[in-house]
């Protein structure tokens, strides 16, 4: 090409569109059927260890619950795999490939990992599907999805997002009048509309009645299989209900692993426990 026609392309809008775009998400590999890895994963906060060599590994399809009192280092674990925290020292992968500690927060949730904090962020205006439909919109952007019409697999998504969060009579109701349950439920469902491969939720059962915390219980039990799920929660009758496998975390590293039943027979954890009545 001589230097006219170089320069010509160039200075194309297509050219440095091609070269400017983020490279496409790299597809998840999960051949060893491990979704998430930690591993000698150290956070300090000004000296303070908040994780100390935490290594923890999660199963596709799992349902995980990870227990441990406060000040333990759950949040601070959720906040390095989705890239609020970076580690000063460790590796956190997504399946074999991808290295988290590559990404910033929105390319974590494109690539996969999805999280509901404690309080719900559902937008009180709108109705339960319109609410649905926005977080399946993902970057497009609010407006393009309102003038925008669902295609019809994103609509059928929808319909099974709403059967499973068990919001299909409240469908046309503002999301603001929904009960703290529902509500909770509304953005599990907003969650799973970015189709995402790991869920992790944060104490989802805080402040719910005690029918509220059955449907939580079923409909995370459901979530498990089709995706990985890890759910951090104070509530033990709560963990006991949902949980195959429990980890234990105390001062930032695993203290336990296994059944309920095993960790709470774990004389290491009735240590850390004992005085509080809640294991
Ligand atoms: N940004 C921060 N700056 C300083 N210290 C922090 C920061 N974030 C967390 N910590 C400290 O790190 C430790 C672990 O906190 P973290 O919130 O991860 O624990 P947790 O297990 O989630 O506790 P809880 O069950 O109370 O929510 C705590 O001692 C906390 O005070």
């Amino acid at each position: 090409m001589n230097m006219y026609a170089q320069t010509k392309t160039i200075l194309t809008p297509t050219y440095w569109r091609e070269r400017m775009a983020p490279p496409a998400p790299a597809k998840l590999d999960l051949r060893h059927g491990v979704i998430l890895y930690l591993e000698d994963i150290n956070v300090s906060f000004d000296g303070f260890k908040a994780l100390n060599n935490l290594n923890l590994y999660i199963n596709k399809g799992e349902l995980r619950c990870i227990i441990g009192p406060n000040g333990a280092g759950k949040s601070t674990m959720m906040d390095v795999i989705t890239g609020k925290t970076r580690p000063d020292t460790g590796s956190a992968w997504f399946g074999q490939n991808i290295n988290l500690l590559a990404l910033d927060e929105p390319a974590i949730a494109e690539a996969g990992i999805g999280r509901k904090f404690q309080k719900p962020t559902v937008f009180e205006p709108l109705t339960v599907e319109e609410n649905l439909e926005l977080a399946m919109a993902g970057n497009k952007g609010v407006w393009q999805t309102f003038v925008s019409k669902l295609s019809g697999e994103d609509r059928d998504h929808l319909e099974a997002t709403l059967l499973l969060i068990g919001l299909v009579s409240e469908r046309h109701r503002q999301a603001g009048v929904l009960s703290h349950g529902q509500k909770q439920w509304l953005e599990i469902g907003m969650l799973l509309m970015q189709r995402p491969e790991l869920l992790l939720v944060d104490e989802p059962v805080a402040g719910m009645t005690h029918q509220e915390m059955e449907r939580t219980a079923e409909l995370l039990k459901q979530l498990a299989g089709k995706h990985s799920v890890v759910v951090v929660e104070h509530d033990m009758d709560f963990v006991r209900s949902i949980a195959n496998k429990v980890t234990v975390l105390h001062q930032g590293s695993v203290l336990a692993e296994g059944t309920m039943s095993q960790v709470q027979a774990d004389p290491k954890v009735i240590e850390v426990y004992l005085g509080e009545s809640a294991c």
